[in-house]
């Protein structure tokens, strides 16, 4: 039997499947599956979508005592009482479901140790990349497979703003109010705008991908709350579409985790996913490219990731992956990490300059004096700040150079009196090329 923990937008989705859905997912499954039990404190969404009133429980240990349920999903949220239910549970002998990102990028090793010490096992498919399943593609469908990269845009409310504000021109704060009322955004929405919800995401895949115990302190983040319109539309102008990119991968023994904004080509196969959709690029020394595409968020969409822990759980075979591979994060080594300043990729500079004979000149010399070639520059038309004060856009293209050096030139050129201390930089990403072997 199942107890689900936590009935808000995730859990009331799963309810509903589990109730509604159940003759369906028995005859489909042939497994004897059944809700006994839907924790919270309150139950005004369980009631609006309809769950039954006599599967309501307020008490967490009438759950954890009772020897029929098997399977705790703990759908929460959150580092604090959610690490309770799901460490009472696994203590309790109950295998646990989470989509709980934080918790388990957080406190992974902890709580997988337990649950192997207990003889039990997690699922959490839902945790990254909501509907899209990601984990079974990673652990099952890639498993001869060395991955040496994943590029994803996983986060659905950031990918659902950046979109409503190119198409629609809409403005980031009502955008940003329209992922929450689509039940995509996280309870407290600036884990998704800053990026920490990537990084979360970013950790969980990348351990399972190149079979280290990735730390979330490591990876470098920026987020989506400081991106200028001007930017996207210049951006769009050069053909260019603006994604929150989460990006893991391997140079050699290192392992290099960043989630940033990123320019990419409209051609790239990640510049069509569009609104609440996720999507996963993961590449292989065997199959090469295989690209992952789905809803990201919501409730319906992460319940079918839930159930499909439900029916992995149910019928064993969670737990014969559990025993049997390697690269859970409480069997493996922390990795060394590839500095970031090391990490290439061609940028996207915006400067605001005074109007003045040589200032061109002044900005390539900085330029070329960190090693940074140009591949384009223009200089846009005038633009006036809040206090009336006009500056020129100077937009450049780079080629593929170094983190280092353009921090460090723009560590410089703040330092010109024409220059404006404003600059906008975003990394031009370009489709990785296969590598078959
Ligand atoms: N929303 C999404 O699309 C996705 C979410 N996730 C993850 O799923 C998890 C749940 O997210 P989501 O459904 O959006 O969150 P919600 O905030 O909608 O749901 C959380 C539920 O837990 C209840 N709750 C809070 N504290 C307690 C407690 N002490 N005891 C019992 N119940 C409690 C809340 O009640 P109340 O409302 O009264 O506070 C609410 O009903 C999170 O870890 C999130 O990161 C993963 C993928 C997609
Ligand atoms: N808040 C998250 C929910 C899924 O993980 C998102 O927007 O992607």
């Amino acid at each position: 039997m199942i107890a689900l923990v936590g009935c808000g937008t995730v859990g009331g989705g799963t309810a509903l499947l589990l109730t509604r859905d159940i003759k369906f997912l028995k005859e489909k499954t042939g497994l004897e599956l059944g809700l006994k039990y839907v924790v919270d404190i309150n139950f005004d969404n369980a009631r609006a979508i309809g769950i039954p009133e006599e599967l309501y429980e307020t008490d967490l240990n009438k759950v954890l005592n009772d020897p029929e349920v098997t399977i705790v999903i703990e759908l929460v949220g959150g580092l604090t009482f959610a690490k309770d239910v799901v460490s009472k549970s696994l203590s309790a002998g109950k295998n646990v479901i989470t989509a709980n990102k934080a918790l388990l990028a957080t406190f992974g090793e902890e709580l997988f140790g337990l649950a192997r010490k207990n003889s039990v096992s997690i699922g959490f498919e839902a945790s990254c990349a909501g509907g899209i399943p990601i984990v079974k593609a990673i652990t099952e469908g890639m498993a001869v497979n060395r991955i040496d990269a994943l590029y994803g845009i996983v986060n659905g409310t950031c990918n659902y703003i950046l979109t409503q504000m190119i198409d629609q021109g809409m403005s980031y704060n009502k955008a940003l109010k329209g992922a929450q009322a689509q039940g995509l955004a996280e309870a407290d929405p600036t884990l998704d705008v800053n990026g920490m919800d990537s990084a979360h995401k970013i950790t969980i895949m990348s351990s399972l991908c190149f079979g280290y115990n990735c730390e979330l302190d490591r990876v470098s983040v920026t987020g989506i709350e400081n991106i200028d319109i001007y930017d996207v539309k210049l951006g769009t102008e050069m053909g260019y579409t603006i994604k929150l990119l989460a990006i893991g991968e391997t140079y050699g023994d290192k392992v290099s985790l960043r989630v940033q904004p990123s320019f990419i080509s409209n051609q790239h196969p990640l510049a069509k996913i569009s609104g609440p959709f996720n999507g996963v690029s993961l590449y292989g020394h065997a199959v090469g490219h295989t690209m992952y595409y789905g809803r990201g968020a919501g409730d319906l969409p992460t319940a079918s990731a839930i159930g499909a822990d439900i029916i992995s759980v149910a019928s064993g075979a969670q737990k014969i992956l559990f025993d049997n591979y390697k690269y859970w994060p409480d069997l493996t080594q922390k990795p060394s990490y590839m500095d970031q300043s090391e990490v290439e990729s061609a940028y996207y500079l915006r400067l605001n300059v005074e109007d003045h004979i040589g200032v061109t000149a002044t900005v390539t010399k900085i330029l070329a004096e960190n090693s940074i070639s140009i591949s384009g520059i223009s200089q846009k038309e005038a633009r006036f700040d809040e206090k009336e004060q006009k500056s020129i856009p100077l937009v450049i293209l780079t080629h593929k150079t170094a983190k280092g050096n353009i921090d460090a030139a723009i560590k410089k050129l703040k330092k010109e009196q024409m220059i404006s201390k404003k600059i906008v930089s975003i990394p031009v990403i370009a489709q990785k090329s296969e590598n078959i072997k």
